[in-house]
């Protein structure tokens, strides 16, 4: 590549000069009319199915509410801390200033229909981005300009490479105090290790943002206010000259240079294009063959553009949605390779929808009426036609066995749902309300699948379980907003873990007849603390002799048993985990249920797991403030008060970034307590990184808490 690379470094000014003013304020369409005429009828290639990710406050919702006005479908602009936005329209999102659910928009922009998915940015809501993550063809993600990656930029971003689903990166606040377009440009590179394609480059940071130069076509971009409106649709774009501004004309000759090395690098196609006919002059390179190359390598998630704007004070939304259509793939560039037909259809509108007769493949829609289903759940008319599409796809559907595997193998990919740590109990009003608040939770749960409710076998109590204190804050609200119902919370607990110190074995005998069987089962069990990584499912081994002579039907009925006794601890009834069990031996009278089986292993095991010295494990948290330098002794002391250890403080802009490690019991209220410290400048984010030993003296004062000793 030395030769080429070489080459690169020719620059020759060609421009073309040309001027002109745009203005976005035209185009059609302003109400729902507008969808039932044009309908679906958009070629896939014109459609854009797209999320719009971030850290939380890096302004998603914002920079929707500005592709809304852009485009014409709404007329005002909405404003997140006046609580009037289009897509954040759950009362709590209102009053918050947070989105909370995933919201669909669908709006046109030139000749291309988009349908974007404004999505969460706080990590109790990581499910929600996912199950939006799983049906989308492509991914903006948002950063705020002067604080770079952020904690949950990394989450979302891991998701979208896990649906590997192609990006391109908008750095928005480049009016903010501290913004700086090098340094998150260089964060992207470091933490989320990838190779930024940079498509613009700022005119002016912080308070003198005007603008920006698109460097695929050398012009600047300046916005411009008209009889006081500031509402950006004005804005005057012409090439950039080197009598206009010598030094930002040569930083964008290097920039382009810069670009065409990187995109040749990584496409070959390209790569023969540069080195042939344009290797003298690369200034002759048309800008749509190195939009193409561009497109290409970004399809392909071997780099991400960049763009740069400020979506608050209405700069750089434009480009953005230009951008979204040239680079993001359409429903056709993505693997979906069959179609179904739904019972009623709905294109979603945030909280509104209007009803469509049908819909092509590739577009994103509503259905109503499904009451088994679930959020992961893939659905198709029929196990008939999921195999018939199979067939379609030009698969090969032949024996009954063949024919489950490709269904299977049409099953979009799940949500990946992380554990809940925090439990509370949920009372209804009267045991009359009981039914309802099971209705209700019923429908949450199948909704959110983070949300876990489960009854508590010795009270009777129905249990929440959650993502974050404000995850189960929400889920009480919703309830008594969406449903009516007034619950009432019990105190917020950590969801511990238990596993054992010791080996330890055990021996049960169940000999029971009913009717006229006779059920005898003598197990006897060996169980071991597992080292290493972690596992949640206990490692099941057996002896040889029993291996031997086991049929392998009773198999399941045995791991079934030794499963169930992990569910519930013997201390405080926590599930159970990193454990080895060995099945040494096993007798069963030639009559006996597999029900009974199960149920002497359990008994055999729980009776082993109380031998083997039961240890306590606490969720521990990755902590991460960002706090500004005169209050960081005070955050770092209130840390130490908290068993927080610290990992690293790195500096960002004119704050400091403290990584820590802390005991999900210790934050209980945290937020309260970081925003009087340090008059509410701090922010911080929580995820969960492992579970952690307690130490005797911890674990002796859990017990006394709980009344066990
Ligand atoms: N200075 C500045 N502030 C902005 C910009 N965009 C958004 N904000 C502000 O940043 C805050 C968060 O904006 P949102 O649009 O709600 O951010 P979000 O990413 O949707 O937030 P969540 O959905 O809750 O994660 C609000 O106070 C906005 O007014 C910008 O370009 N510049």
């Amino acid at each position: 590549m030395h030769f080429w690379k070489k080459k690169m470094r020719v620059i020759r000014n060609l421009i073309q000069q040309s001027c002109s003013q745009r203005n976005y304020s035209s185009l059609p369409g302003t109400s729902f009319k507008f969808y039932h005429s044009k309908g679906n009828v958009f070629a896939l290639c014109r459609i854009r199915n797209i999320g719009i990710m971030a850290h939380i406050d890096a302004g998603k919702t914002t920079t929707t509410e500005r592709m809304l006005y852009y485009s014409g479908y709404i007329r005002t602009l909405g404003d997140v801390d006046d609580g009037d936005t289009v897509t954040d329209f759950m009362v709590q999102e209102r009053e918050r200033g947070i989105t909370i659910q995933s919201a669909a928009v669908t709006f046109d922009w030139k000749d291309y229909r988009i349908n974007l998915v404004d999505t969460p940015g706080h990590v109790d809501f990581t499910v929600e981005v996912e199950r939006c993550l799983r049906v989308l063809d492509g991914a903006v993600a948002v950063f705020d300009a002067s604080a770079g990656v952020e904690a949950q930029t990394l989450t979302v971003w891991r998701q979208a490479d896990k649906h590997q689903i192609p990006r391109i990166c908008f750095l928005n606040k480049m009016d903010k105090n501290g913004a700086s377009f090098t340094y998150a440009v260089e964060s992207i590179k470091q933490k989320l290790k990838t190779k930024p394609l940079l498509l613009q480059l700022p005119i002016g940071e912080a308070k003198n943002f005007r603008g920006l130069v698109d460097v695929v076509t050398k012009e600047r971009i300046v916005w411009k206010s008209t009889s006081g409106l500031d509402d950006g649709k004005i804005f005057e774009q012409k090439p950039l000259l080197e009598a206009d501004d010598p030094s930002l004309f040569q930083e964008v000759q290097d920039a382009r240079n810069t670009l065409i090395e990187q995109v040749a690098d990584l496409d070959d196609e390209f790569a023969e294009l540069v080195l042939g006919e344009y290797s003298e002059n690369f200034d002759l390179l048309p800008a749509d063959k190195l939009q193409s190359a561009i497109r290409r390598v970004t399809l392909a998630q071997k780099a991400v553009p960049v763009l740069c704007g400020s979506a608050l004070k209405n700069k750089g939304v434009q480009p953005l949605l230009d951008a979204i259509t040239a680079y993001l793939p359409a429903p056709n560039e993505r693997s979906y390779e069959f179609l179904e037909r739904m019972s009623r259809l709905l294109l979603p509108f945030a909280d509104q929808q209007i009803e469509i007769p049908s819909l092509m493949a590739g577009n994103i829609a509503l259905t109503v009426g499904l009451k088994q289903s679930a959020t992961g759940d893939t659905i198709v008319s029929s196990k008939a036609s999921a195999v018939a599409a199979a067939c379609r796809a030009g698969r090969d559907a032949g024996g009954e066995r063949r024919r489950t595997s490709e269904v299977e193998s049409l099953l979009l990919a799940g949500v990946e749902i992380p554990e809940p740590v925090f439990f509370c109990t949920i009372e209804p009003p009267s045991m009359a309300k009981q039914q309802d608040l099971d209705n209700a939770l019923n429908c949450l749960q199948r909704e959110d699948p983070s949300l876990k409710v489960k009854l508590d076998p010795d009270t009777g109590q129905t249990i929440l379980c959650g993502m974050g204190e404000l995850h189960i804050e929400i889920i009480h609200d919703r309830i008594k907003r969406e449903y009516g119902i007034e619950t009432y919370l019990g105190p917020l607990q950590i969801a511990y873990r238990e596993t054992i110190l010791n080996a330890a074995q055990a021996t049960d005998t169940l000999d029971k007849t009913v009717g006229d069987k006779r059920h005898f089962v003598t197990a006897e069990l060996e169980v071991r603390p597992r080292s290493g990584e972690r596992v949640t499912t206990p490692v099941i081994e057996y002896a040889e002799n029993v291996i031997e002579l086991l049929p392998k039907e009773l198999q399941g009925a045995i791991e079934n048993g030794i499963a169930n006794s992990c569910i519930q601890g013997p201390l405080l009834g926590f599930p159970v985990q990193d454990i080895e069990v060995t099945v040494q031996s096993l007798t069963v009278h030639p009559d006996t249920s597999h029900t009974m089986i199960s149920a002497c292993v359990s008994r055999c095991m729980q009776k082993a797991l109380k031998k083997a010295s039961i240890q306590i494990l606490e969720p521990l948290m990755n902590l991460e403030i960002t706090v500004s330098e005169d209050h960081l002794s005070a955050a770092l002391a209130d840390l130490a008060q908290r068993r927080g250890s610290i990992q690293e403080i790195q500096s960002r802009q004119d704050n400091r970034v403290v990584v820590a490690a802390v005991p999900l019991a210790e934050t209980m209220g945290y937020s309260t307590v970081l925003r009087s410290l340090t008059s509410g400048s701090a922010t911080f984010t929580l995820e969960l990184a492992s579970y952690q030993a307690l130490n005797s003296h911890e674990q002796s004062a859990l017990l006394q808490r709980r009344g066990l000793v």
